[in-house]
């Protein structure tokens, strides 16, 4: 799992932790870290080497231009020519600059030098930072852009805000974003995603932080330096706000038969999708759900006819979800219309006392009554979301709930009580408390149409297979993510490509 910890709680365990190591320990190994990746990045791309190359670090006036300065003086020892810009002159880390002057690096105001770099250091501003980039750092980061330098952001690119990943202004487009301790939020959600290019994390030794158990997760005390215990700090990665799937955690959430396994006891999903305007959509829905791990699916609907011919697996009726006969789950909305059929499809789904996937037409249904119940998974791209938010009495535009999803997606799932998927550049899933799951295997190809009554298929069928809501979301995403990758192959992909892409996402997952 890669989780990514609030600002706030960064601070409380780098607190405890240099509380106890001699003062500069920690920047220093931020430092070194940072620099043996400029290193690498030096030798493995142009100019070849260390020795010779042209390095410029941009240190704005707090700690993480130390960082970029000390790391700066390491390369600088090594034969690089470095030379730094300093946005804060006045306020500049004062022991990181001396550093650089010793190892023979110098200060440089041109910014036309950000343009002949091999590579650019961006220590404008790290976890301290608010709000758009500053007017000072401008003409230097346009000028980085311009040129062929390898822009590497230390700790998270400056310009994106490190608890939610929101871009308010400029920012630093990174080539390679190297992390300390832990990841932040806003490396992992876009839009500030989209700015770190590849993350690397450095450790420096949080996981040696000790105390009482509860700490750091009250970070006010831990300012406070109180008095550390000695067992081990095992909830250290408990306090970290948003987590991403990897492989081996979808491995291990995916459903699997056994030598006892039957149809049913595998789980059956019900799908109450599609109308006669729309019967796409309950073909899309029931192809993937067919490919979700089930032993079977059920069709309720209006589009029985059609879902049959295309799926003669497919069990299906042309009522509605109450006459369907047992499922483990259903999905309901994707391509439904809004008549008195489908909410009676709704009400019908709702009311069936299993975990419920409501999608497309369904959650502007929902949004009608402004509630929903515990076990379902609600799946809204941002515009579906506006409806659901002013459903509880929340006004937010759709640009608003792009720029800050995890705000967006948890005021959803508080509001309405259940868990939420919300769809898009990155696809955040989230209960009403705990970490906030975020799907790294996206590609913009996904956005094509039909391709989210796939995703909503597939985590019905993840659902009725007895995963909760939080992991049949999530996991749907990561092999939905990973199947539009693999069927769009640098072209673009449709709906039905995805779906036949998701065996091997599967087989690549396990
Ligand atoms: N804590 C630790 O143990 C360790 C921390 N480490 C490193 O320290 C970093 C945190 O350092 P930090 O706390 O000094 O804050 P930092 O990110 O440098 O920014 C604050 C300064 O930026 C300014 N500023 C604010 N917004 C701005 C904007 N939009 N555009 C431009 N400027 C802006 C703000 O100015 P002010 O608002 O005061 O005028 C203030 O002066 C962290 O990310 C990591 O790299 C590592 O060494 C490992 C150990
Ligand atoms: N820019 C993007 N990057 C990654 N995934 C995206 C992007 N835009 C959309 N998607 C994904 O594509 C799917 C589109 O779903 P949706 O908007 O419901 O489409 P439709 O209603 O046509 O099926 C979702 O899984 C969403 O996360
Ligand atoms: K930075």
């Amino acid at each position: 799992m890669r989780r990514a910890h609030a600002v706030e709680w960064v601070r409380a365990a780098e607190g405890e932790l240099m509380a106890r190591l001699p003062e500069g320990t920690l920047m220093q190994r931020a430092a070194a870290g940072l620099a043996a990746t400029c290193a690498e990045l030096l030798r493995d791309g142009a100019p070849g080497r260390v020795y010779g190359s042209r390095v410029l670090v941009l240190a704005g006036s707090g700690d993480n231009g130390g960082d970029a300065l000390f790391a700066g003086a390491r390369l600088a020892r090594r034969g690089a020519r470095v030379s730094a810009a300093l946005l804060a002159p006045e306020r500049v880390h004062a022991g990181g600059l001396a550093a650089l002057r010793a190892a023979g690096g110098r200060v440089t105001e041109d910014p036309a030098e950000a343009e002949r770099a091999d590579l650019v250091l961006d220590g404008i501003v790290g976890i301290g930072g608010r709000g758009p980039l500053r007017d000072a750092a401008l003409p230097w980061v346009h000028a980085a852009g311009q040129g062929a330098a390898t822009v590497v952001a230390v700790d998270l690119p400056s310009g994106v805000d490190p608890d939610t990943g929101a871009v308010p202004g400029a920012a630093v487009r990174a080539d390679v974003t190297v992390t300390f301790g832990t990841h932040k939020p806003g490396l992992l959600i876009d839009p500030g995603a989209s700015y770190a290019g590849v993350v690397r994390l450095v450790d420096i030794g949080l996981a040696e932080v000790r105390g009482t158990g509860s700490a750091p997760s009250d970070p006010r005390r831990a300012r406070g330096g109180r008095a550390l215990g000695t067992e081990p700090l095992a909830p250290l990665f408990d306090g970290h706000v948003v987590e991403a799937l990897q492989q081996e955690d979808v491995a291990a959430l995916l459903p699997e038969p056994d030598a006892e396994s039957d149809k049913y006891r595998r789980g059956v999903v019900g799908i109450a999708a599609g109308s006669a305007r729309y019967p796409g959509a309950a073909v899309l829905a029931v192809g993937a759900a067919l490919h979700g791990g089930v032993g079977a699916v059920r069709y309720a609907g209006a589009a029985a006819r059609e879902v049959v011919r295309a799926h003669p697996e497919a069990l299906v009726g042309e009522g509605g979800p109450k006459d369907a006969g047992r499922v483990q789950a259903w999905v309901v909305g994707p391509g439904l219309s809004q008549d008195a059929e489908a909410e009676r499809a709704v009400t019908e789904a709702l009311d069936a006392d299993v975990p419920v996937l409501v999608d497309a037409d369904g959650l502007r249904l929902l949004a009608r009554r402004g509630s929903a119940p515990a076990n379902a998974l609600l799946t809204p791209h941002a515009g579906e979301a506006v409806a659901l938010l002013a459903g509880i009495g929340v006004t937010a535009t759709r640009d608003q709930v792009e720029a800050e999803r995890l705000r967006h997606a948890r005021a959803l799932a508080r509001g309405y009580r259940c868990t939420v998927l919300l769809k898009g550049s990155t696809t955040v899933v989230t209960g009403p408390t705990g970490p906030a799951r975020v799907n790294a295997t996206g590609t913009a190809q996904l956005a094509t149409a039909g391709s989210g009554d796939v995703l909503s298929g597939l985590a019905g069928a993840l659902l009725a297979a007895g995963l909760s809501p939080v992991d049949a979301g999530s996991v749907a995403a990561y092999l939905h993510g990973l199947a539009g990758r693999l069927s769009s192959d640098g072209a673009p992909t449709t709906a039905t490509a995805i779906t036949a892409a998701l065996p091997e996402a599967w087989r690549r997952s396990r």
